[in-house]
């Protein structure tokens, strides 16, 4: 297994351009293909999971071109559902972005449809987003586990109707449900059942779909109502903003190593719910500076916190290394869903946070981090985990430095993550 060994950084100063949106690239990328025109989208990201969506709509007969940086791409679009006369097997790794919303739009047209994915895909639920689309005529078959991928989907169209939905488990499950709504036969009502988690990336798809001409009734997240029959226009162009939780890792190291970091390419104007991780780092006592289009995070003492996170359950997983160079405890709660991510990321951060000497309190739904006096050297293991392999760099700002275990997994949302962290960190 190959590992990355980082000694401890002294310096941490200076501009890092953000690579594209993983949530925006892939939602740009699937509206494009059903759209009536042809796109073209700049600063698309280049990723694992960007490459199993490029590569599932190839399948379905989509016609794109790639920029040799694969950073703009020309989508032509199908003006419509996916229609396939053969039996297609689409590969989808382990990309929540493509596997949710696609398996909600192959519903549309026709064809028979397997989607499959990593192991770890096959532990991530799809159960709530089946049974809801079950009620607009879909035909989805479980292949191997009941609730779970591989699935087996025969479309034939959606009809119109009253839909419920659980987004206890996954905002996803709503986001695709959204996506496709505008293309059934008749209105969609989408009622939301219970608690809805990770509510600001609903707000991503809203926006998404507002740029491709439709807009939706929402009535505060519990009612949406969607208009049926209609069809996704063409943009022209779009940019896609920088990846907010990305740029979490280079605000906390700004944050803590007392320099001063400016990410940008993401900014006070971002749609990405994921921006506010710059409030909870100044709620730590960071300085943060906010443009349209860029943030700065400038060190100060930094202190614990006890914050529902929730609405950021991505980059939250960085005020949690943060949190180990905070003077006092950290909590954070309200993030049962980090257990049905790419790994049981609550179980993976208490395990590895140990490691380097810190005090955890693992709960069902949150956790409770109290900073060793001096850290300690570890291996971390990554779990497979891009986030894991991110934000556990922050361990490189204490004398013990860090050795990070399969760094190449961050190619899942930042390929060059460590080149771009080296860059700006001086031994
Ligand atoms: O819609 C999206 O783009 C995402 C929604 C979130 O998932 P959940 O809604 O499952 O929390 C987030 O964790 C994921 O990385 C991306
Ligand atoms: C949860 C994540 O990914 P996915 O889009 O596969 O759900 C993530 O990127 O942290």
């Amino acid at each position: 297994m190959k590992q990355l060994h980082l000694n401890k950084v002294y310096r941490f100063n200076g501009e890092v351009n953000i690579p594209g949106s993983k949530s925006i690239s892939n939602r740009a990328l699937l509206l494009a293909a059903l759209a009536k025109g042809t796109t073209t989208l700049t600063n698309l990201l280049d990723s694992d999971d960007i490459r199993h969506m490029l590569t599932a709509l190839s399948q379905l007969g989509i016609k794109y071109q790639l920029s040799a940086d694969k950073r703009t791409c020309t989508v032509t679009g199908n003006g419509g559902p996916f229609n396939s006369s053969r039996p297609l097997s689409l590969f989808l790794g382990n990309a929540g972005t493509a596997m949710r919303p696609l398996c909600a739009a192959l519903t549309l047209g026709t064809g028979d449809f397997e989607l499959t994915g990593e192991p770890r895909m096959e532990e991530r639920p799809i159960k709530d987003l089946v049974d809801a689309i079950a009620q607009l005529g879909a035909n989805i078959q479980y292949l191997k586990n009941d609730g779970f991928p591989p699935v087996n989907i025969l479309g034939s169209g959606l009809s119109g109707g009253t839909v419920k939905i659980s987004g206890a488990l996954s905002s996803q499950f709503l986001t695709a449900l959204l996506m496709v709504a505008p293309l059934a036969k008749g209105d969609v009502n989408i009622e939301v059942v219970g608690e809805l988690v990770s509510k600001p990336y609903i707000d991503i798809t809203l926006a998404l779909m507002a740029k491709f001409g439709v807009s939706v009734d929402n009535q505060q997240y519990q009612r949406f109502h969607v208009k049926g029959n209609q069809q996704y226009i063409a943009p022209g162009n779009l940019l896609v903003e920088g990846d907010a939780s990305s740029a979490s890792y280079f605000l906390a190291a700004g944050a803590i190593a007392g320099g001063e970091i400016k990410v940008t390419g993401v900014g006070k104007l971002s749609i990405q719910g994921d921006v506010k991780f710059a409030d909870a780092l100044a709620a730590m006592g960071a300085d943060i500076e906010w443009g349209d289009d860029f943030i700065i995070a400038r060190g100060s003492k930094l202190h614990g916190i006890d914050m529902d996170m929730n609405h950021i359950p991505d980059a939250a997983m960085t005020i949690a290394t943060a949190a180990l160079f905070a003077e006092g405890d950290t909590q954070l709660t309200n993030i049962y869903n980090w257990r049905i991510k790419e790994t049981d990321r609550l179980s993976a951060m208490a395990t590895e946070l140990r490691k380097v000497g810190a005090t955890v309190v693992e709960g069902e739904d949150f956790i409770k981090i109290t900073p060793p006096v001096a850290m300690q050297h570890a291996e971390i293991d990554t779990y497979n985990d891009h986030r894991m392999a991110m934000c556990f760099s922050l361990v490189a700002f204490s004398d013990a430095g860090v050795t990070i275990n399969d760094p190449d997994c961050t190619s899942k949302t930042f390929p060059d993550y460590f080149a771009q962290f080296q860059l700006l960190a001086c031994h």
